[in-house]
């Protein structure tokens, strides 16, 4: 037994020792002297222990002095293979021997016998199956794994993987455990941040992997985020990443991302990316709790102005959702110096710096659009610092038009797929807060009051509504509000909003349904808020800063509104603002919303950036109510509305007659054929097929016929039969409609004519009341009437007769209205004029006809400043 054992440890050993052989060793990629061949004596030795045994040592220490120019750990391995030579050593030689045996037999079998350089040859996967020889071998250089490195022991092994580890360092090269793509994600790292410790980054890398994997709860989420590292996003992942909160990470990490972004994506680019987003937003509907709101970051280029003064972009967009930001110190500022920190924030989807306007528009609110043409309603709105971008988001230029002119062109584009010509509307209102007050921007004029209503909400009176049917119309509409809107230049931008502007789209539109037409409504509200600002930013003590505190004020009310929904209080303040009040739908109500931030990449507005990153993503945990389908049944508004809808029925009822006619024949010639059959009785012969009139009983039938008649029988009878019954029950229900649209109109007819009656009281009312109030202002004037009295030239009828109408002053007969002012004047016509003639009837008609002509006493010069003197 000792014998077999001996030979197979022997051949073992003779195995190892000729992969020693000949083959020089590697370390740092010098090359180190091969091993001494072992004597072909030693193996034979070998075969017969004891007489060996004074042979082996002899041939031992010969070697040794070969072996002294060979590293330490080689001694030890030969050592080792000395201790097989002793017999009395054989056993725990053997024990080690076999420990090693399986050392390497494992690393083979996890897959091509360990790696042999720096990283070469390593496969991610295989890190996790090997993790034990891993551990025996944690931090190995060059050849780590192989079989001469695990023949080692482990302080050697150690010993060496520091040396080796250092002079990669030295190197700039990368620890044997890195893996190639580690290597080139390095590289990519080096590529981007110029001179950088890459080691630390790698470091760095490595940390925030196992973050992620910590973070995310299911295997299946790991695998993700390990699949996430060459920039493919998993659905669950992007999900619980727009979820998660932002935290802060290392610049190494930054890197990191950086590095994953140059890397290729065989994710498919923006394809895979929209269908990601697709599955994050499915995901947000959450199974009937409400929709979480879409938070989308954009990322403005740095303007001329910035660049000038020397700015440095602390924004970076990655993957198309990460956004890092990172706080630069100053260079005079020596301790913060090394303390370089920024956050890393995860959104729905993050626009960097040259995304275009149509993509914008594509992720975030296409799909809101094609929501209310479903009859629900959407929101978008632009969030950010003054200067950010929203504007240019939300409007655009003509050239380069923005999410509203966009929004506004599809929603006509899919109306006009969607409905037949003249069944849809749109209506549009435009309006402002500005400095807490709210302004129509379509008619402008006085301030508007907000008033909330049980079924729109929180609505603004008296703002009009226009309706649009086609897209030129609506944008005719947004080019005069937007004329009206209050931009102002500031310091920080030349075209500064000073206001928040509201855009409300209400798309109806009927559709046919079962129970009849249906009136889908569904509003889209576009909203570019003003941007925060510090009052040194823009201008202080001017009327900029008191707009700006204005909008600060509002911002904060929003947020506060944005922080109660977030941690879930039952009362939210929307009321303590214009903005939050008109807001209260779309942050709280039953409405799908995205949200915007704007961002600018300059490091002088970090405090800006950082407080918009901060808002958005607190913005992310706000879910709204489940959004409802909204439609009415259609109920015409005018009488020709309804004629139209009872001819319709009518006609419908026509065809269903004629329709019943047909089968009741087809009924009769089935019923004549199976006369045949002396038991059977025939039905309705007498009735003249296309007679229109229904049968007055649905069941009217011959006695006797159906007890003669079964299914099986006459089956083509018995359905004829019954489509007839059917036939009639529609019939019996159409018309039961007619007569209820029918009774429906006359009542609104009834109310309208009630109404008008109404109205006419109270128009007769309103000019009792005026003519009241001109009564009193002439009774005030009374001097004036007297003294017309006493008008020399005035003839006394003519006189008396005006004081009879003197509570309508504009039948004032001529010649007597005048004023104690032009009384010279009239003094003078009156006495050059001629003495009254006696009445005739042609001078009484020709003073009718003069009383008719004459203007009103309103609209002669002085009686307004008569009655401000009265
Ligand atoms: N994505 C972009 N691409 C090109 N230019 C942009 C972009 N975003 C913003 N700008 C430019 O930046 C400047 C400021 O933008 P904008 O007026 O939209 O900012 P704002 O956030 O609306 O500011 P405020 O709140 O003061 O109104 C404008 O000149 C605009 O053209």
């Amino acid at each position: 037994m000792h014998v077999l054992e001996a030979a197979v440890d022997r051949r073992q050993v003779e195995e190892l020792i000729k992969e020693n052989q000949g083959e020089g060793w590697k370390e740092g990629g010098k090359e180190m002297p091969a091993l001494p061949a072992v004597p072909r004596s030693h193996s034979a030795a070998n075969s017969s222990p004891l007489p060996q045994q004074a042979a082996s040592r002899g041939r031992t220490g010969g070697g040794r002095e070969n072996v002294e120019s060979c590293s330490s750990k080689r001694r030890a391995s030969i050592s080792n293979l000395e201790l097989l030579a002793r017999p009395e050593e054989r056993r725990p030689a053997t024990r080690s021997l076999a420990v090693l045996k399986e050392r390497v037999s494992r690393l083979a079998a996890a897959g091509g016998g360990g790696g042999t350089g720096l990283g070469d040859g390593y496969q991610p996967s295989l890190r996790e199956t090997t993790s034990s020889i891993k551990a025996q071998a944690p931090r190995g250089g060059g050849g780590n794994n192989s079989p001469s490195f695990l023949l080692l022991s482990p302080t050697l092994q150690a010993k060496k993987t520091a040396v080796i580890n250092q002079r990669s360092l030295r190197r700039g090269g990368g620890t044997g455990t890195t893996t190639p793509q580690e290597n080139e994600e390095a590289s990519n790292v080096k590529r981007a941040r110029g001179a950088y410790n890459w080691v630390k980054e790698v470091e760095g890398m490595r940390r925030q992997e196992r973050l992620a994997a910590a973070e995310l709860e299911t295997p299946k989420a790991s695998a993700a985020a390990a699949a996430g590292r060459g920039g493919i996003l998993t659905r669950s992942r992007l999900a619980q990443t727009a979820r998660a909160p932002a935290r802060t990470y290392s610049l190494a990490a930054e890197a990191a991302a950086a590095a994953a972004a140059a890397l290729p994506t065989p994710s498919g680019g923006g394809r895979k990316f929209a269908e990601e987003l697709e599955t994050v937003r499915e995901d947000a509907v959450g199974g009937g709790v409400g929709t979480r709101i879409m938070v989308y970051v954009r990322l403005r280029p740095m303007s001329k102005k910035e660049k000038e003064s020397g700015s440095r972009s602390c924004v970076r967009v990655v993957n198309k959702r990460d956004v890092y930001l990172t706080e630069f110190a100053l260079e005079t500022d020596y301790l913060r110096l090394k303390r370089l920190r920024g956050r890393h924030f995860a959104f729905d989807a993050a626009f960097p710096d040259n995304t275009a306007q149509q993509e914008v528009y594509n992720i975030s609110t296409a799909e809101l659009v094609e929501g209310v043409l479903q009859g629900k309603n959407g929101s978008v709105f632009c969030y950010g610092a003054t200067g950010a971008g929203k504007t240019h988001t939300m409007l655009g230029t003509v050239q380069n038009p923005g999410v509203m002119v966009l929004a506004l062109k599809d929603l006509f584009a899919k109306i006009k797929k969607h409905s037949r010509d003249g069944d849809h509307v749109v209506r549009l209102s435009y309006l402002e807060v500005y400095n807490e007050s709210v302004r129509d921007l379509l008619s402008p004029g006085r301030p508007l009051v907000l008033r909330e209503d049980s079924k729109q909400g929180i609505v603004a009176a008296g703002l009009t509504q226009y309706q649009a049917y086609t897209a030129d119309e609506v944008m005719t509409l947004l080019q005069r509000g937007n004329l009206n809107r209050t931009t102002e230049p500031t310091r920080i931008n030349e075209t500064s909003s000073r206001s928040h502007a509201i855009l409300q789209a209400i798309a109806e539109y009927k559709v046919p349904q079962e129970t009849g037409m249906v009136v889908r409504a569904g509003k889209l509200s576009l909203i570019d808020l003003a941007g925060s600002e510090r009052a040194l930013a823009t201008d202080q003590r001017t009327l900029r800063s008191v707009e700006g505190a204005s909008i600060n004020r509002s911002l904060l009310a929003l947020s506060s509104c944005i922080n109660a929904l977030c941690e879930g209080k039952k009362h939210i303040p929307f009321r303590n603002s214009k903005l939050t009040q008109l807001l209260k739908d779309s942050l709280g109500g039953s409405c799908r919303t995205a949200m915007i931030a704007n961002i600018s990449p300059s490091n002088f507005s970090f405090g800006e950036t950082q407080n918009t990153l901060h808002w958005a993503d607190r913005a992310k945990e706000i879910r709204t109510k489940v959004c409802e389908t909204q439609e009415e049944l259609s109920v015409p508004d005018s009488m020709e509305d309804k004629t139209k809808l009872l001819h319709q029925m009518q006609k419908e009822n026509q065809e269903l007659r004629i329709q019943l006619a047909r089968l009741q024949h087809k009924f009769v010639t089935a019923q004549q054929t199976a006369a045949a059959s002396p038991s059977v009785i025939t039905l309705g012969s007498d009735r003249t097929p296309g007679s229109s009139a229904p049968l007055a009983n649905p069941t009217m039938k011959t006695p006797g016929l159906h007890s003669s008649l079964s299914e099986q029988e006459f089956p083509e009878r018995v359905t004829a039969e019954r489509t007839i019954r059917d036939l009639q029950r529609t019939i019996q229900l159409l018309e039961m409609e007619a007569e209820r649209a029918k009774q429906d109109s006359q009542s609104r007819e009834e109310k309208l004519s009630a109404s008008m009656a109404a109205l006419e009281k109270a128009h007769i009312l309103e000019l009792k009341h005026k003519d009241e109030l001109i009564h009193k202002l002439y009774q005030r004037s009374s001097p004036l009437s007297d003294s017309r009295k006493t008008v020399p030239g005035c003839s006394p009828s003519i006189s008396t007769n005006s004081t009879s109408v003197a509570a309508s002053p504009a039948k004032v007969v001529p010649g007597c209205k005048n004023s104690t002012r032009k009384r010279s004047f009239w003094d003078i016509t009156n006495m050059n004029s001629p003495p009254a003639a006696p009445v005739t009837r042609a001078s009484r008609r020709l003073s009718t006809a003069a009383a008719n002509y004459a203007p009103s006493l309103l609209l002669q010069p002085g009686f307004s400043r008569r009655q401000s003197q009265g």
